[in-house]
Order: C-alpha cells, then structure tokens, then sequence
C-alpha cells in the first residue's frame, strides 16, 4: 500500500511553517449531504435509518466525525496561547502518560494510546499543558501512528529550537482489535527522535529509562 498525499494541501493562515493537512473536498461538501451520505451506509448495513433509534443518528455521527477530526481545523500558534517562555533550563523536561484518542485513516476507527514527550531546552520553555494541546490536535486527524509521533516531534521541534525532542507514542488501534486480524493485546510502540535525542545514545537511554518508570502516584 502506498501513502499519497496528492489530494491534501496546506491550511490557509498555518503559520510556523509546520503543514496542517485538510482533504481538498472538505470545503465542498455541505453538512446536509455529509448527514446523506451516513444515511445511505445504514441502509447499505441494512438497517432502517427512519426507524426511532437510528432518525438523529446520521447527524450524531457527522458531529462526532467532525470531534475527531477537529484538529484539522486548528493551529499551533491558537492552541499555544503565547505559552511559550525564556528560561535557562537545560535539564530534561518529561510530560510522559498522555492520553490520546486518534482514528485510523484506514479504517476510521479509534486509536487509543497515550504519549510521552521530551525536550531539552535551549532558552525556551514550553506551557506543559501545550504539549498535551499538540498531542490533542494531531491525534485529532485521520492518523497512521508513525505520522502523528513524528508531527508532535517535529512541532516542539520548530517551536522551541530545542536541543532535542524525543517522542513516544504507544497505542492500540481497534482496526487491528475489533475486526481484520483481531489481536486484542496487541499494541504499537512509535517514536521520533530529533536532536541530541538522535545523536546521543546517553540521552535517549535516560528518556527511555524515565518513560519506563513506574511513578510513586496515580492521579
Ligand atoms: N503503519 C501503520 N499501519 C497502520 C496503522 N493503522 C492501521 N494500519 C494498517 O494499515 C493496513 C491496511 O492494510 P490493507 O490490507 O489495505 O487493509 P485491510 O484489508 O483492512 O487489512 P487488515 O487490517 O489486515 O484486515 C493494515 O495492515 C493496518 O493494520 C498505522 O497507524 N500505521
Ligand atoms: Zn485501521
């Protein structure tokens, strides 16, 4: 199988230079005919879509599509507010345990997993909330695993100038639990490497070392 990106392009006003990917026939379909077009699955299901049950759900299912996938439709620079400080840090800073609910661009069913992200800073801190935020908005697209890793690094990355990023997402993706190959228990290791995390193997020892660490509370 190979991945095209043909049919995407740039979000009008993304500023960081970071690409934020929309289909080109999003703007063109009207919320009526998207509400259409959930009706005619039901009824290529077999189901009834007048029946009492089923009336709103076509339009549930639209609103809830649209949730998901509403990160397309935010940017860097809205979601960081500013939180973006000088600071002389230059010690590791871990927001690990993130959870992330994304859909696969398969199937469209829900991958859920959690993510831990690093950085290093060199002059610039981050708001710790904003990298969930990250996280929150590239999961919030149609995703392969690989892809949503590499665009939480490569923001933090472009944001801060950091001296390194490093980014691990494990999670489970219910086209592989629910239906195909059906392996309940089985679950994906990502990561995205970049700067010192790369290049040092000391470093990316000591992130690996701290993701794998049990912490002494649960909240
Ligand atoms: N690399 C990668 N693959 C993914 C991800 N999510 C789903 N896939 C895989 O994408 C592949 C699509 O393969 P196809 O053979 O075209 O689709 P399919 O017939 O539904 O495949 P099965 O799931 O094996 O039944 C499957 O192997 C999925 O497991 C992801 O995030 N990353
Ligand atoms: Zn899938």
């Amino acid at each position: 199988m190979t991945f095209t990106q043909s049919s995407i392009k740039k979000t009008v006003g993304e500023k960081n230079q970071l690409p934020s990917l929309v289909t080109e026939a999003q703007p063109q379909v009207s919320e009526a005919e998207m509400i259409e077009a959930v009706k005619t699955l039901l009824i290529g299901l077999g189901e009834n879509p007048d029946r009492e049950g089923l009336k709103d759900t076509p339009k549930r299912v639209v609103k809830a599509l649209k949730f998901l996938t509403s990160g397309y439709h935010q940017s860097l620079d809205e979601l960081l507010n500013g939180a973006v400080f000088h600071e002389n840090a230059d010690e590791m800073v871990l927001v690990r345990d993130i959870d992330l609910f994304s859909s696969c661009e398969h199937h469209i069913l829900p991958i859920l997993g959690r993510a831990h992200v690093a950085y290093i800073p060199n002059g610039k801190v981050i708001g710790l909330s904003k990298i969930a935020r990250i996280c929150e908005m590239y999961a919030r697209r149609l995703q392969v695993q690989e892809r949503l890793t590499a665009q939480i690094a490569d923001a933090l990355q472009g944001l801060l100038k950091p001296q390194g990023v490093a980014v691990v997402v494990e999670a489970s993706h219910m086209c592989m639990v629910m239906r195909g190959v059906q392996k309940p228990g089985s679950w994906t290791s990502t990561s995205a490497l970049r700067g010192v995390f790369a290049d040092d193997a000391k470093t990316r020892q000591e992130f690996m070392n701290l993701i794998q660490h049990r912490p002494r509370f649960n909240n």
